[in-house]
């Protein structure tokens, strides 16, 4: 992919002037280290890619090096910060709570942080959800639990009523933890505090257990769910060996991308088949799914399969389409469907087979963080921290090519990532389960 159409310029509030809290000695003694904004990150690597633009005059683009800058724009001792979490679940929500309260508190020394109850409905009157305070003490042993303290929600919210509520609340800087849609929300958020001349940052912070976000090559609680899938690839990898003609089918998460599914397969090699949304399949005919899941029975006598949700949306052509209240399209449930086709095909041959279901997706996303994730949830928290404080707004902390970097936040919604079906990771999901193409040639025209 070339990425020479990308803006990276990072949008501030104002000139930095205040000495960083950080350059004082009892704060510097365990090792400050300051970034500059003209430290960057190359999106490209490939020296071809980059050579190519080079000979096109095309200037490489590069991100801004996230982390602490000497100069910062808000005064610690009057500033009011606020965070909210949004939209689905996802492990390390607590984590980065945690993280951005421990580094705003103790080494900038801001006293005043509120917790937003239930995503954007906590900004609205109406819902009558009180705010929390945040402190050490109320973060410093969330560590072990799912879900997010400050809880979530999922539905439009009056964009002006949001900023009402920031003015009235006389917050500095709100972080945004959320996916796709909640950094859409907080792009118009941030477009709306300009628009009214008020001086507060925005920052995101991607989350996303389908690591579909644009621009950000590994999303927080990734990790933690490709380790649990894997126990409910194993589960099912017992069930299906222990039985004659054992089939274990798992479905995972993964709306319109299918890392999960992909990683996962990888992380527990028993998988034969992989279904993803962005590859698509037949399920009937010579080399549709489940001839080609016959054939492995009829030579290895047990079959895993995983589903991401998102894949196979075509066979339910013709039903209505639903929304969820964010207006997400509602997916019809491509692991159950797959399962009554398997039911019904080996009925149909009078082959008696022994299927087991198996759909942990709600297990995955609301459990803690694993030890991979708390670490990478602790440089994203205090990134996001560093970039609020020196006054740099709208924009997401992300992870590109092993840096933490600043992405402007209208980037990053302007498409998803995708699983490339010619790229790395698939081919090696091919090579790793010998899954061979599951589409049926073209007919041939008359
Ligand atoms: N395009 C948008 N403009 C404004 N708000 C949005 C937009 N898309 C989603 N939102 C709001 O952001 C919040 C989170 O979105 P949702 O899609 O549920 O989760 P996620 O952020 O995980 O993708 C919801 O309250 C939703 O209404
Ligand atoms: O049941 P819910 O909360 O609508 O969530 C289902 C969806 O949430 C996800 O886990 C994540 O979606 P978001 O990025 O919108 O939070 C999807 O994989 C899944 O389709
Ligand atoms: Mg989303």
């Amino acid at each position: 992919m070339r990425f020479e159409h990308i803006d990276t310029t990072i949008q501030t509030l104002g000139e930095a002037k205040i000495p960083s809290p950080l350059l004082q000695p009892a704060n510097g003694e365990c090792g400050a280290y300051f970034v500059d904004d003209d430290e960057r990150i190359l999106l490209h690597v490939n020296e071809k890619q980059v050579a190519q633009l080079k000979a096109d005059g095309i200037p490489a683009p590069a991100f801004e090096s996230a982390g602490p800058r000497r100069k910062i724009y808000f005064d610690p001792s009057k500033l009011r910060c606020a965070l909210v979490t949004c939209g689905g679940l996802c492990p390390g929500l607590n984590d980065i709570i945690r993280s951005v309260v421990l580094e705003l508190h103790h080494r900038y020394g801001v006293r005043h942080i509120c917790g937003i109850r239930h995503g954007l409905q906590g900004f609205i009157p109406k819902y009558g959800h009180s705010t929390m305070d945040l402190s050490p003490e109320t973060v410093t042993n969330i560590l072990d639990s799912g879900g997010s303290i400050l809880g979530s929600s999922r539905g439009d919210q009056d964009i002006e009523e949001v900023v009402d509520s920031l003015e009235r609340m006389h917050i500095g800087i709100l972080f945004m933890i959320g996916g796709d849609g909640t950094l859409a929300a907080a792009s118009k958020i941030a477009d709306a505090i300009h628009s009214r001349g008020l001086k507060i940052s925005v920052i995101g912070i991607p989350k996303t257990i389908d690591n579909d976000v644009f621009l950000v090559a590994r999303s927080f609680g990734f990790d933690t769910a490709v380790d649990i899938a894997t126990q409910a690839i194993s589960g099912a990898h017992n069930e299906a060996e222990a039985y004659p003609n054992g089939i274990g089918l798992i479905k995972l998460m993964g709306r319109e991308s299918g890392f999960l599914a992909a990683t996962a397969a990888l992380a527990r090699q028993d998988v034969n088949f992989v279904l993803i949304p962005e590859v698509p399949f037949d399920l009937d005919g010579p080399n549709g799914f489940l001839e080609n899941l016959e054939k492995r029975l009829t030579h290895r006598g047990h079959a895993v399969v995983v589903v991401a949700e998102g894949a196979g949306q075509e066979f339910f052509e013709g039903r209505k389409k639903m929304h969820d209240a964010s207006g997400n399209v509602k997916l019809y449930d491509i692991g159950l469907l797959i399962k009554s086709k398997i039911v019904a095909h080996f009925k149909e041959r009078g082959i008696s087979v022994s299927l087991k279901y198996i759909d942990p997706s709600y297990i995955i996303r609301s459990l803690p963080a694993n030890s991979n994730d708390h670490v990478f949830c602790s440089f994203l928290g205090r990134d996001a921290v560093h970039a609020g404080m020196s006054g740099k707004t709208k924009l997401v902390v992300s992870h590109w090519n092993n840096h933490f970097v600043h992405v402007p936040m209208d980037q990053v919604i302007t498409q998803r990532k995708k699983v490339d079906p010619d790229g790395k990771l698939w081919a090696t999901v091919l090579e790793a389960t010998g899954q061979s193409s599951l589409k049926n040639p073209a007919p041939k025209k008359a």
